[in-house]
């Protein structure tokens, strides 16, 4: 079974307005509102490709349930643990440029901590778990390296999208996937990255390290995908661009739902990369329709890395 564990959920509260005058009364064109929060975004996206997961992480307070009652409209199977705090609100302002504004979460007790714990216990080496997104502030900072350490006792395969120290630190412990987006692979080698060949030996820099696939996603500009036997670079699809948040998200998804059913990494990058664009070109998530149409406008080039293969 795939879980997905979201520390730090939200309400997604998008809003749109012709343009965004700081320091002044503003008024929306349009708003809408959606769970999020990586790893809830990466369990709607499978579910829309038809793949079962379990959604885990804190929710609480009138957010919380909002949360919880969505996935389960969704049919999505949620075991979150419940928190006194209401989950956070985090704001995307599209004007001419998108703007986030994301909380910093709910406080998360030792008990609380303790009970996620106990169930990430009972995942077997049958499962996968994907953790994604932020962690609460009042979290310590070895959060993840905690929770990946149980996943190595009980042989539990796992995934991790994250930035920053959280990432650097779980790379040593090998997962099976990191996506950082270019940005955040620059922030990770204080360096700024802008094109697909730039990105290649950094990736390659993080297989060293211990990641066994890494995906550098390039918003508009393309995605690599690195790991021990090859390179690839990807095409992104063209189309007019709605909406990014949980593009990354889509591309976690896109991947798992492709590679749990085949093992082929080509085609799973490549399904990724769709489900990616499809997502950027909706507003909301993407749906498997489109995710579909898009695919044959993604191309895959083999980088053959010298002193491998
Ligand atoms: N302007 C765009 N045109 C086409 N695809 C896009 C665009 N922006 C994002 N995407 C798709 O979404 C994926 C993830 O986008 P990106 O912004 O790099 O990630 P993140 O959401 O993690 O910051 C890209 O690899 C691509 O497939
Ligand atoms: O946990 P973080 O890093 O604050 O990110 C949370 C945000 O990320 C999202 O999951 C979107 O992620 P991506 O745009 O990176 O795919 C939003 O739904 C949510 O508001």
């Amino acid at each position: 079974m795939i879980y997905t564990l979201t520390l730090n959920p939200s309400l997604d509260y998008i809003v749109e307005l012709d343009k965004f005058h700081v320091g002044e009364l503003n008024r929306t064109r349009a708003e809408s509102k959606f769970p999020g929060g990586k790893g809830i975004n990466v369990s709607q996206v499978l579910k829309r490709l038809d793949v079962d997961s379990h959604a885990l992480g804190f929710t609480g307070g009138f957010t919380g349930n909002y949360i919880e009652e969505f996935l389960h409209q969704q049919q999505i199977h949620t075991d979150f643990v419940s928190v006194q705090e209401d989950s956070r609100i985090n704001v995307k302002l599209r004007a001419a440029e998108e703007t986030e504004v994301n909380s910093s979460g709910p406080t998360i007790t030792n008990t609380d901590f303790e009970q996620l714990k106990n169930k990430i216990a009972k995942l077997t080496s049958d499962d996968l778990l994907v953790l994604a997104g932020s962690i609460p502030t009042t979290l310590p900072a070895s959060t993840y390296e905690e929770l990946v350490s149980i996943c190595i006792q009980n042989g539990t395969k796992f995934v991790v999208d994250a930035e920053g120290d959280l990432l650097r630190k779980v790379v040593p412990l090998k997962p099976f996937l990191i996506k950082p987006n270019h940005h955040e692979l620059g922030d990770l080698f204080n360096t700024k990255l802008t094109s697909c060949e730039e990105v290649i030996p950094y990736g390659e820099e993080l297989i060293g390290m211990g990641a066994q696939n890494v995906i550098v996603s390039l918003a508009g500009k393309g995605a690599v995908l690195v790991n021990q036997h090859m390179a690839y670079i990807a095409s992104v699809p063209k189309g007019e661009l709605k909406s990014s948040v949980g593009a990354g998200d889509s591309m976690v998804a896109g991947f798992i739902a492709v590679y749990e059913k085949t093992k082929n990494i080509e085609e799973a990058f490549r399904f990724s990369v769709a489900a990616g664009s499809a997502t950027a070109f909706s507003m909301g998530l993407c749906t498997k329709e489109k995710v579909e149409e898009l695919l044959p406008q993604v191309t895959i080039e083999r980088k053959i890395i010298k002193g491998r293969n």
